[in-house]
C-alpha cells in the first residue's frame, strides 16, 4: 500500500498543541514513558507467544535500547516486543483518542502549566510527551511476520501524519525523535543514563545503550546494560530505599506525588507470593471521569500476566497499585481459566487483609495524611460496606464523618460516636444531604440536639446506599434521623395535645394533596414543620440523587409533621377552630409545607406562589 496522509482525532490535535506549546518543566519524563511502552511490548509478545515460539522468529534476546545519534540530532529508542501492523499504528497512534481526552483537556488547562507534566503522566498520553522534546517523530515498526509488514509512520504532532510500507528486518518498534533545538541534552549518554537509572532502573527487560571505547586508535562498540533490572517487589523489604519504591509507584500509577503508604510483603506456605502495594496520597486525577480499572499487575515468576488484574483486589479497594508475584500461577492459560483459579482468591484475600491494615495503621500514626487520602477516596471504600461481608466491620473502622458535634471540618469516628453515646442513646443516628453546611441547619437535628445525642453528617452519595445496607456496627443500628418514627428523642405526644390539634391536621391533609399524611411531631423543638419519609421510604437525599443518576423516581410523598408547640402551628389551629373556612388555612397551611420542603433542602414546588403568599403575609403584618 502506498504513502498516505492522515489527520490526527481532533482531541489528539489538541492535546499535541498544548504539549509542542506549553509544556516545558519537567519533560525528562518522556524517556519513561517511552520505555514503558517498550516494555509493554516486549511482555505483550512474550505473552502471546507461550506455547508459540515459532512466532517469535528466533528474536528473542528481550531488550529495549536507547541510541542517541548526535549528527543526526535523533535519539531512537527501539524494542524487539510485539510491534505494529499499519493499521494498528494508525490507530493506536492517531486516531484513537482515549476516554477521557476532552475531559483531561479541560482539566489541564484551567491548571497552572507546572503542573502540567504530571497530568499528562497520570493521564497516560505516554507516547505523546515525546512532543515534548521533538519537532518530529518517526515510528518504524512491524508485527511478526516478516520485513514486508513494516511501516513507518511520522508526524511533527501539528495536525497530521503519514503512514507508508517500510520494509524492517526485526520484529518491533523504533521511535525515532527528532529533537528540537533546545532538547540537545537528551544526546548526551550520561544524562541518558541517568534518567534511566532515576525511572526505570527496575524495568524487568534490559535498557542498553553502546558504549564505544578507543584504544591504541582503534574503537571498539559494546553494548551495555544501564538499568539494574531487579524487580523491586522481589527484594527485601529492608534492601529497598524509600526513592526506589517511590520511583516504582509512579512508573505504575502515574502518579506525580509519592505514595501515602508502601506495602510490601510476601506470602508463604502452601501459596506463595510477593506483593507490593501502594496507597496514593490523594484521589487519582482521573478517577472522576474514566471507569477506573482497579487491581493489580499479576507476575508469575517475573513475567508479566496481567495489567491489572482485577480478581487480586476488591473494587472497593481499586485506588491501590501494585504488583503480586506469584510463583504457582501457570503461565500457559487463558484469561478466563486464569480467573478461576484459587490462587487468585488467596492473594485477593490477604492483599486486602494487608491494605485494610495498612489504612488502620495510617489512620492511627499519621493523621493528617490520612484525612487527606481520605477526603478523595473515602467515598469509595465507603463501597465496601456493603460490598465486602468479611471486612465490613474493619473498613468501618477506617470511616470519618462530620457529624453534629464536631467543628466543621473536623471528624469523628464510629468508634468514638459510639463510646460518646450518653446512656439510654438506643441507635446510631445520621442525616444525608448535600452539604454539611446545609445538615447543621437541619430542624431534624433540633430534637437529638435537645436530647444530647450526636447525629452523623453525611454527604457522599454513597453514603445513600452503603450505610443502610451496613446496618449496625457494634450492635448499634443506624437510623436516619429523618424516616420513621424516631420516639426516641422526644416521647410521646400526650393525648390532650392530639385532641386540641385533631380537626386541624384532618383540614390540613384535605387541602394538601401532596403529602401523604400530616401528624404532630416531637422531632422539632424549635422549628413549626418538617418532611419526614416512612421507614422504609425515600428521603429527599435520596430522590435528588437518583435524578441526578438518570433514575426513575416513583412519587413518593412524604409525611408533613408539625411541632405543636410552635406558635406558629397553634396560631393556624386557633384561625382553624374559629372558622374553617378561612382562606387563610389553606394559605398558612401551604406556607408550613413550603418551609418543611426548604429544609429538607428541596425545591418549593410553586416559587411564584411561595412569594405571594409571603408577600400578603407581609402586607397584612404592615398594615
Ligand atoms: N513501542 C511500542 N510497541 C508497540 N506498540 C506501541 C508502542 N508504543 C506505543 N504503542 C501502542 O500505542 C498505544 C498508545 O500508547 P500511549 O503511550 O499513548 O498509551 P498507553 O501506553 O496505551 O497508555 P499508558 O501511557 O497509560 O500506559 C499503546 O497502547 C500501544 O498499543
Amino acid at each position: 500500500m502506498s504513502a498516505e496522509t492522515l489527520e490526527f482525532k481532533a482531541e489528539l490535535k489538541q492535546l499535541l498543541h498544548l504539549i509542542t506549546h506549553s509544556l516545558y518543566s519537567d519533560r525528562e519524563i518522556f524517556l519513561r514513558e517511552l520505555v514503558s511502552n517498550a516494555s509493554d511490548a516486549i511482555a505483550k509478545v512474550q505473552y502471546d507467544s507461550v506455547n508459540k515460539e515459532d512466532q517469535l522468529e528466533g528474536n528473542r534476546d528481550w531488550k529495549i535500547k536507547i541510541t542517541p545519534n548526535a549528527e543526526a540530532k535523533t535519539l531512537t529508542i527501539s524494542d524487539n516486543g510485539i510491534g505494529m501492523s499499519r493499521d494498528e499504528a494508525i490507530d493506536h497512534l492517531g486516531t484513537i483518542a482515549k476516554s477521557g481526552t476532552k475531559a483531561f483537556l479541560k482539566a489541564i488547562q484551567q491548571k497552572q502549566q507546572g503542573d502540567t507534566p504530571g497530568l499528562i503522566g497520570q493521564f497516560g498520553v505516554g507516547f505523546y510527551s515525546a512532543y515534548m522534546v521533538a519537532d518530529t517523530v518517526t515510528v518504524h515498526t512491524r508485527p511478526t511476520g516478516g520485513s514486508q509488514l513494516g511501516v513507518k509512520w511520522a508526524s511533527d504532532g501539528q495536525g497530521q501524519f503519514t503512514v507508508e510500507d517500510a520494509p524492517k528486518e526485526t520484529r518491533g518498534t523504533d521511535v525515532i525523535l527528532h529533537l528540537k533545538e533546545d532538547a540537545q541534552e537528551f544526546l548526551d549518554p550520561y544524562r541518558l543514563k541517568g534518567l534511566i537509572r532515576k525511572f526505570s532502573d527496575f524495568v524487568e527487560h534490559p535498557i542498553v545503550m553502546d558504549e564505544t571505547e578507543e584504544k591504541d586508535g582503534t574503537k571498539t562498540t559494546t553494548e551495555v546494560t544501564v538499568n539494574n533490572r531487579r524487580a523491586v517487589w522481589l527484594r527485601s523489604k529492608n534492601e529497598v530505599k524509600p526513592e526506589e519504591y517511590e520511583e516504582f509507584y509512579k512508573q505504575i500509577s502515574h502518579d506525580h506525588e509519592p505514595p501515602a503508604k508502601v506495602l510490601h510483603f510476601a506470602v508463604e506456605g502452601k501459596t506463595e507470593f510477593k506483593a507490593l502495594a501502594f496507597i496514593p496520597a490523594h484521589r487519582p486525577f482521573n478517577m472522576d471521569w474514566e471507569e477506573q480499572k482497579g487491581g493489580l499487575r499479576l507476575y508469575a515468576q517475573r513475567v508479566l500476566i496481567m495489567d491489572r488484574c482485577e480478581d487480586v483486589l476488591p473494587s472497593y479497594l481499586r485506588f491501590v497499585t501494585g504488583v503480586v508475584d506469584a510463583a504457582d500461577l501457570p503461565l500457559n492459560v487463558s484469561r478466563e481459566l486464569l480467573q478461576q483459579n484459587p490462587l487468585l482468591e488467596t492473594i485477593k484475600k490477604n492483599v486486602t487483609k494487608q491494605v485494610l491494615s495498612g489504612l488502620e495503621a495510617l489512620k492511627n500514626t499519621e493523621y493528617e495524611k490520612y484525612v487527606a487520602f481520605y477526603q478523595g477516596l473515602g467515598p469509595v471504600l465507603k463501597e465496601g460496606l456493603a460490598r465486602d461481608w468479611t471486612n465490613k466491620d474493619k473498613v468501618a473502622d477506617l470511616l470519618l464523618f462530620e457529624s453534629m458535634n464536631t467543628e466543621a471540618g473536623k471528624y469523628t469516628t464510629l468508634a468514638d460516636y459510639v463510646e460518646k453515646m450518653p446512656e439510654g442513646q438506643p441507635q446510631i443516628f445520621f442525616l444525608t444531604g448535600e452539604t454539611t453546611a446545609q445538615l447543621r441547619n437541619s430542624p431534624y437535628l433540633e430534637s437529638f440536639r435537645a436530647k444530647g445525642y450526636d447525629v452523623l453528617l453525611l454527604t457522599d452519595p454513597v453514603d445513600e446506599f452503603a450505610i443502610p445496607q451496613y446496618g449496625a456496627y457494634k450492635g448499634k443500628s443506624l437510623q436516619a434521623a429523618d424516616r420513621g418514627d424516631v420516639k426516641e428523642t422526644g416521647g410521646d405526644i400526650p393525648q390532650e395535645t392530639t385532641d386540641q390539634f385533631a380537626n386541624l391536621l384532618n383540614a390540613v391533609k384535605m387541602k394538601l394533596s401532596d403529602v401523604a399524611d400530616v401528624k404532630l411531631t416531637t422531632r422539632l423543638t424549635d422549628s413549626a414543620a418538617c418532611l419526614v419519609a416512612s421507614a422504609g421510604g425515600m428521603n429527599a437525599n435520596m430522590e435528588r440523587l437518583m435524578r441526578k443518576f438518570g433514575q426513575a423516581v416513583e412519587e413518593n410523598k412524604r409525611v408533613l409533621e408539625l411541632n405543636p408547640a410552635n406558635p406558629a402551628v397553634t396560631a393556624l389551629r386557633d384561625l382553624h377552630a374559629a372558622n374553617p373556612d378561612d382562606p387563610r388555612v389553606e394559605s398558612f397551611a401551604r406556607l408550613l409545607l413550603d418551609q418543611a420542603v426548604i429544609a429538607e433542602g428541596s425545591k418549593v414546588t410553586d416559587p411564584v406562589g411561595f412569594a405571594k403568599r409571603i408577600n400578603e403575609l407581609m402586607t397584612a403584618s404592615l398594615k
